[in-house]
């Protein structure tokens, strides 16, 4: 039954007189002067109303309901400037309206009630909330408490929270207990966190699919639940990419009004460990040595990312290897042609899933050194590069962050199935740094001979054909007799305690495959500083802050497998406020 939602009164916020209209999709007021001029409209869409509440009511620093049985208070979104980010703050503005009667009042607060219901559907009920108490500036349960808890509850949203204890919680929460009644999931912390809720997430989704995650050619089933992220991490990359500014305020009202952001997660498959999925950046060569020099430093706090950068950088390293892509339509968009992707991206839009074709279970077992090497030519042509790298990286979105306000790829879309493949070869130190420079300021970083930028579905990177990955003893040896010459302590073994505080996620997760196979990477040197004189002849990847301790690797995105309460990067200049 179609419901008639309009409205239309005056109403008086203080003393000025003002014509109110709710239309179902809108709620107006306009100013009436005593001349009964109509003055400043007001208008605010359903769909960013926060809540509506009887009487005059205040919800900071704590709950006040002041019970005048004429009034009600009307909460909504109010954009501001965010100053130097990308995006724009959100914040919860209250206009507080008189009626002319009580039964005027309730038929308002009726009325915006049920348009809210209406209108506004996807709006999350009941939540599943994981604090990580240490992660950034270790704020994230006065974060959630102060900030975030009490918007969720004037948006009539109830959550369930767990402040975790361990590393890893949140994930195994969400893959084996129970979580019907649920609308969604919120992690308050870093992208640490986020990639643990992701990675739960997708693991129960796929088990209670019946699909083996761990099979490089499955199609994966995108996940049910959506995720929010409130930011209270050190680099809150994915929340900055996806909302345009690092926010508590700002994510929380995403949530409560149930925005949908569609978002392409990449899996890194290697034959011994579990899957890895990846949404910001998957690096080989320089951004795994800078991951791996980085936890020798973890003292420095967020410094160490600084220092380790630098170190890694003097070092001067590249790395041999051959990388084979699976190209996306250039018709369709490419990472040069300067197209951002911003809220309603058209290319996002428009893009119907693009991924591979997907053979049985059965053709795809233990396929993956077969596979890497042959080609399929329904799923479009495999193109071949082979040199040294200074490094290999892939990105799912833009990786925009405040340090770097375009990101890695800076036309990269949130959900067209897609990734970028950057490719940077051995190139004069100076060269580089001119491309590392270039990530911090507006300048073309793909706009140099030695780098590479290609939009891909999926790629593989292996040694040269005749090296090993067990090449990797080669750093063994090395770094054993630095140890012994040079009584130094330049190698990081990956069973040091990662970033997470905690045992490496990989040898956790690894049900039994990495634990039984894993001993010798385990025990073995991944990483030699840049006083060893041997430097190592492979590196290890970053997959979005985690060590994955091999060269080898199988890549494929999956279109929009997950989704977040978020709605991408608003345009300032289309937005009027
Ligand atoms: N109670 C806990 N104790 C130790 N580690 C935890 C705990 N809860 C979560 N973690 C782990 O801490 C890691 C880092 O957390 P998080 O991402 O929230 O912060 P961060 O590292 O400061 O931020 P960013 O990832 O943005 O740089 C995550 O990988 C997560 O697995």
């Amino acid at each position: 039954m179609e419901i008639d939602l309009r409205l239309e009164s005056s109403l008086w916020v203080g003393r000025k007189r003002y014509l109110a209209v709710l239309t179902g999709w809108h709620l107006q007021w306009t100013e009436v002067d005593k001349k009964n001029r109509q003055r400043k409209t007001t208008s605010v869409p359903v769909s960013e109303l926060i809540g509506v509440e009887d009487g005059r009511v205040e919800i900071l620093p704590g709950k006040s309901v002041e019970d005048a049985d004429h009034d009600f208070t009307v909460f909504y979104v109010r954009r501001s400037s965010s100053g130097g980010s990308y995006g724009l703050l959100w914040r919860f503005s209250r206009t507080q309206f008189s009626c002319a009667s009580r039964a005027l009042r309730d038929q308002w607060t009726s009325y915006l009630r049920t348009a809210l219901k209406t209108h506004s559907p996807s709006r999350p009920h009941r939540l599943l909330v994981f604090i990580n108490p240490f992660g950034g500036k270790k704020k994230g349960r006065h974060i959630y408490h102060s900030l975030v808890a009490p918007l969720f509850e004037l948006a009539g949203i109830s959550s369930h929270v767990i402040v975790t204890e361990r590393a890893n919680q949140a994930r195994d929460h969400l893959l084996k207990k129970d979580l019907s009644g649920f609308d969604g999931v919120v992690c308050v912390g870093g992208d640490g966190m986020f990639s643990e809720v992701m990675h739960g997430l997708i693991g129960r989704t796929q088990q209670e699919a019946g699909l083996s995650e761990n099979d490089p050619n499955v199609k994966l089933q995108p996940c049910n639940l959506h995720i929010g992220i409130i930011p209270a991490g050190s680099t809150d990359c994915v929340c900055f990419a996806t909302v345009g500014v690092n926010d508590p305020v700002t994510s929380a009202l995403h949530i409560i009004i149930g925005d949908s952001q569609p978002l392409d997660v990449c899996s890194a498959h290697h034959p011994t460990v579990p899957v890895h999925y990846s949404v910001s950046l998957l690096g080989y060569g320089f951004y795994g040595d800078v991951l791996a020099e980085s936890e020798r430093h973890r003292w420095m706090g967020p410094l160490r990312y600084d220092f380790s950068g630098a170190m890694v950088y003097l070092s001067s390293r590249s790395y041999a290897g051959v990388v084979h892509y699976l190209p996306a339509d250039p018709l369709l968009s490419s990472p040069r042609d300067n197209i951002r992707c911003l809220s309603g991206c058209s290319v996002c839009t428009k893009s119907t899933e693009r991924l591979l074709p997907h053979p049985t279970v059965s053709e795809s077992v233990n396929s993956f050194h077969c596979s890497q090497y042959s080609s399929d030519s329904s799923e479009g042509e495999w193109v071949s590069v082979a040199g040294r790298f200074r490094c290999v990286s892939f990105t799912c979105m833009s990786s925009s962050c405040p340090r770097s306000p375009l990101g890695l790829s800076p036309s990269a879309h949130l959900a067209d199935g897609t990734g970028d493949l950057i490719l940077v070869r051995e190139s004069h130190p100076l060269s580089f740094l001119k491309f590392l420079h270039r990530h911090t300021s507006t300048q073309d970083q793909f706009d140099l001979p030695f780098v590479e930028v290609h939009r891909v579905k999926a790629f593989r990177f292996s040694l040269p054909p005749g090296e090993e990955e067990d090449g990797c003893e080669d750093m063994e040896r090395g770094a054993t007799r630095q140890r012994e010459n040079q009584d130094t302590q330049c190698v990081m073994d990956i069973e040091t305690k990662s970033r997470t505080g905690s045992q490496q996620q990989l040898t956790e997760r690894g049900s039994g495959a990495y634990r039984e196979r894993g001993d010798w990477r385990g025990k073995k040197a991944l990483f030699c500083g840049p006083c060893c004189s041997e430097t190592p002849s492979v590196s290890v990847w970053n997959c979005d802050g985690e060590i994955l301790p091999f060269s080898e690797i199988q890549c494929r995105v999956h279109g929009q497998l997950v989704h977040l309460y978020a709605r991408g990067i608003e345009d300032k200049a289309a937005i009027v406020s």
